[in-house]
């Protein structure tokens, strides 16, 4: 990937590094931005500039562009492209982007979608999409693009989901896009990122909808044991998809409660596991795991006292848990530091000691997914 040229000091013209500017665009200063949907405009016009020329967009491409705001980037895309539609879900937006290309030559050349754009169904017909994606919906963005058989997606998401993303497609950072470059700055800098789809043989057969990495990625840098044994949310969550297995396979289960004498939790947790439960205490941002709905009522785990009393069911889920960690020899592995083939293989054997996988199937719209 070649270097983007940096602009030299006191020279005026628009690199892309160039300090953004305060009144780069009157529309950008109209109204309240909405941190809902993630509105944090680029304001600095030499970033859009080489976002847009990184794609390498061909004359006779049409561009999605997903949040295309107040227009910073659509007005260079339509520089380079033959058609751009943007799905825009604020209609402040929406007119301020239409606004903008008014009485112009490129006003045809844009057709604005007002909505939601993970609802849209289908998506309208384009060659490379181009995003700057609000955190909020990168997740479901990327994998309803990735469903589609489209060649070349351009989108800037936060790195972290290319992790997830790289089992079925190629991901190739870009460029790095500082916080200040924002307006209203968000609290991350951000990550231009090229998505490429795996086609053919190169992409594995599985549900990209299950969780699995979800809970790996949770908290990357802890060891999976304590990712899934340290973790009561993600032990009953699997025993939740467990009973859904046995049920509909016709699999006798046997709910009798047992003292856990013998199996302290607590003296058994080590200090991985023990980080990894107060992690979870009172994190609303759990992850909705293969997919099982998440039921309060079904808890199986409980407190009395200090002591733990568990199902016959939750003690098993936990040992077939065990189980399948120490037969991957992943138990001891960081996900940060994992190739996506042990992912595979420590999927493979979920599956295999609990049926996740038949039960990994989610709703189309479901947008916590990942
Ligand atoms: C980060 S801003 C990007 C604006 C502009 N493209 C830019 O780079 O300056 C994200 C835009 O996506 C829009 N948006 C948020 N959620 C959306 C959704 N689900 N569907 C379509 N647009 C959405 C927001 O209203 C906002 O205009």
């Amino acid at each position: 990937m070649g270097k983007a040229k940096t602009s030299k000091r006191g020279n005026t013209s628009s690199g892309p590094y160039e300090r953004p500017s305060k009144n780069n665009s009157a529309a950008n200063n109209v109204f309240k931005f909405t941190k809902d949907l993630g509105q944090h405009i680029l304001r600095n016009p030499g970033i859009a500039q080489a976002i847009v020329e990184k794609a390498v967009l061909k004359p006779t491409d049409v561009v999605l562009e997903v949040g295309p705001g107040t227009g910073n980037l659509t007005v260079q895309i339509l520089n380079r492209a033959r058609k751009v539609i943007a799905v825009e879900m604020d209609p402040r937006m929406a007119a301020e982007v239409t606004k903008r290309v008014q009485g112009k030559p490129e006003h045809k050349r844009l057709e604005v979608v007002l909505g939601d754009v993970i609802k849209q169904e289908p998506l309208p017909d384009f060659d490379v999409c181009i995003s700057n994606t609000p955190y909020q919906i990168s997740s479901p963005l990327v994998f309803k693009l990735l469903r589609l058989p489209t060649e070349l997606h351009d989108l800037e998401i936060p790195s972290t989901l290319s992790v997830n993303a790289q089992f079925w497609a190629k991901i190739s950072h870009v460029l790095k896009v500082g916080r200040a470059n924002f307006r209203p700055p968000p609290q991350v800098d951000s990550s231009v990122v090229r998505i490429e789809p795996k086609t053919g043989s190169e992409r594995p057969n599985i549900s990209f909808e299950e969780g699995l990495l979800r809970i790996c990625f949770n908290r990357r840098n802890k060891v999976l044991r304590s990712l899934f044994l340290g973790n009561k949310e993600v032990l009953k969550m699997v025993e939740t998809n467990y009973r859904l297995y046995c049920a509909t396979n016709d699999i006798p289960i046997d709910d009798g409660l047992v003292d856990d004498a013998g199996e302290d939790e607590e003296m058994e947790v080590d200090e991985d596991e023990k980080d990894a439960v107060m992690d979870v205490d009172g994190d609303d941002d759990l992850p909705s795991f293969f997919g099982a709905a998440k039921n309060p009522d079904e808890g199986t785990l409980t407190s009395k006292r200090g002591s733990l009393k568990k199902t016959r069911v939750a003690v098993l889920v936990k040992e077939k848990v065990r189980k399948v960690l120490e037969e991957t020899e992943l138990a001891e592995s960081r996900s940060a530091k994992l190739h996506e083939n042990d992912f595979l293989r420590l999927l493979a054997a979920f599956n295999a000691e609990v049926g996740v996988m038949e039960l990994g199937e989610t709703k189309p719209d479901d947008n916590t997914l990942l």
